[in-house]
């Protein structure tokens, strides 16, 4: 192979990770966050360096992404909630405004800032995505924040 592969695996060791959770559709946000808590778990990450910080709604979740990652403290934080659109317009602004926010967070951050909110036209697609059939989005974050974090390890080496 003439060129060069930088990639991350997905072995977690003493690696700190901040968890942002919305507390609204806290039905389907804590299955998320049970699956967030394995997958990191499952791949080396003890579960006394996984802090959680419960916010009112997803809109909030951008703030305190931000303070957990000023302080310095994790190796990653990954935001996790559910918005479900209703009869109104009020889902797209919500969805646009947080989605805006984490990704400026993380941009900032220089740490992953793993996008895990499920925004989905109705419930059943949330349940799929909260551990059924479609899998579970806080496992897959969870994962991918370890993979983010030793591929800057790799660059950065
Ligand atoms: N409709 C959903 C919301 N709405 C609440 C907002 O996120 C926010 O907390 C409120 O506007 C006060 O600032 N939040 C969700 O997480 N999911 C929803 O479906
Ligand atoms: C995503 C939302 O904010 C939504 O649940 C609010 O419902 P509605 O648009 O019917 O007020």
């Amino acid at each position: 192979m003439a060129y060069h592969v930088i990639e991350g695996n997905v072995v977690g060791k003493k690696e700190k990770i901040g968890i942002v959770c919305a507390r609204f559709n806290e039905f389907i946000v804590s299955k998320l966050l049970g699956g967030a808590i394995d997958g990191l778990v499952r791949h080396g990450i003890s579960e006394e360096n996984i802090d959680v910080a419960w916010v009112p709604g997803a809109f909030e979740i951008p703030l305190i992404c931000e303070k957990m990652v000023k302080t310095g403290k994790y190796d990653a934080v990954i935001a996790l909630g559910t918005v479900i659109r209703g009869s109104t317009s009020h889902y797209d602004y919500v969805c646009n405004e947080v989605s805006k926010g984490v990704a400026q967070v993380g941009l900032q951050a220089g740490i992953p800032v793993m996008f895990g909110i499920l925004t989905t036209e109705n419930i059943e697609q949330a349940i799929e995505r909260a551990g059924t059939k479609a899998g579970n989005k806080g496992y897959d974050c969870a994962v991918s924040a370890i993979e983010m974090i030793n591929l800057i390890k790799a660059i950065e080496k």
